[in-house]
């Protein structure tokens, strides 16, 4: 679903161009759970935007699912996110002013779904979240974790194959990780691909396969297999 090969990638500021990512390469399969862990710097959240076609790569190959990423014009990259990605952020990143149903239903707003089927729809994306009874509370009347798992049926609305979670526990107590994990593992048991940056231990020790960064590039990853840990270097690794 997801080939990466050696992929580089370097911001250019005002002061040295910064090399953020140095020669990722990346395999993730159909229905994958992964997360991706690292110190804060280590290309992280760079990865994940790229995965999710918000942020272009130097050099090196990107391929999803079979089509090359590279070059492509903002309305192709739209075109792939819509029919592939659906997004989480820490922040939720909710519309304050609207209220969960209307959150939900934003993106079948932009594809022109009417407005009582995209509510239907909404509506039945809030229940399987548990938060049928929200649907008219604006987000400041939310708790944390019910905010995010408002953003969560927001991203899967569009039924997205892949779901791309940026720290989406880092504004949440430990109780409300929990409960945001469990939704987003039960989407994987669904066989959606999900990707998870995070920082926390207890969210990454979720997922079934661990990548870890370090300074921009893959330094070892770790495989659940039959609830055993197995943690494998990547032998081209060169520590700086
Ligand atoms: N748009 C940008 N312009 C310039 N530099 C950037 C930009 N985005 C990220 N960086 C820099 O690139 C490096 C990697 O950032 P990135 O956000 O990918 O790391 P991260 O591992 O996700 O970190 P964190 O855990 O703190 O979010 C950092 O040094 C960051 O300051």
């Amino acid at each position: 679903m997801i080939t990466i090969r050696q992929l580089h990638k370097s911001y250019h500021t005002e002061a040295l161009p910064l090399h953020v990512l140095k020669g990722i390469d990346l395999q993730i399969d159909k229905g994958e759970y992964v997360s991706i862990t690292g110190a804060s710097g280590s290309g992280k959240s760079t990865l994940l935007n790229i995965i999710g076609i918000l942020d272009t790569y130097d050099s090196g190959d990107y391929y999803l699912n079979g089509s090359l990423i590279k070059g492509l014009s903002e309305t192709e990259a739209a075109h792939y996110r819509n029919e592939m990605i659906g997004f989480v952020f820490q922040s939720f990143n909710l519309i304050n002013f609207k209220n969960a149903l209307e959150n939900v239903a934003l993106p079948l707003y932009y594809k022109k779904v009417s407005r009582k089927k995209r509510n239907i729809i909404a509506m039945e994306h809030l229940d399987k979240m548990g938060l049928k009874d929200w649907a008219h509370h604006l987000p400041n009347e939310m708790s944390g974790g019910q905010k995010q798992r408002v953003a969560i049926a927001r991203a899967m609305i569009s039924n997205p194959k892949i779901i791309l979670a940026d720290e989406p526990t880092g504004a949440l107590d430990s109780t409300t990780t929990k409960e945001v994990m469990e939704v987003l593992t039960n989407l994987n048991k669904e066989g959606i691909t999900t990707i998870i940056v995070t920082h926390e231990k207890s969210v990454s020790e979720a997922t079934n396969r661990i990548i870890h960064l370090k300074d921009g590039m893959i330094e070892y990853e770790t495989r659940k297999d039959n609830g055993i840990h197995v943690t494998t270097q990547n032998l081209n690794y060169q520590s700086l």
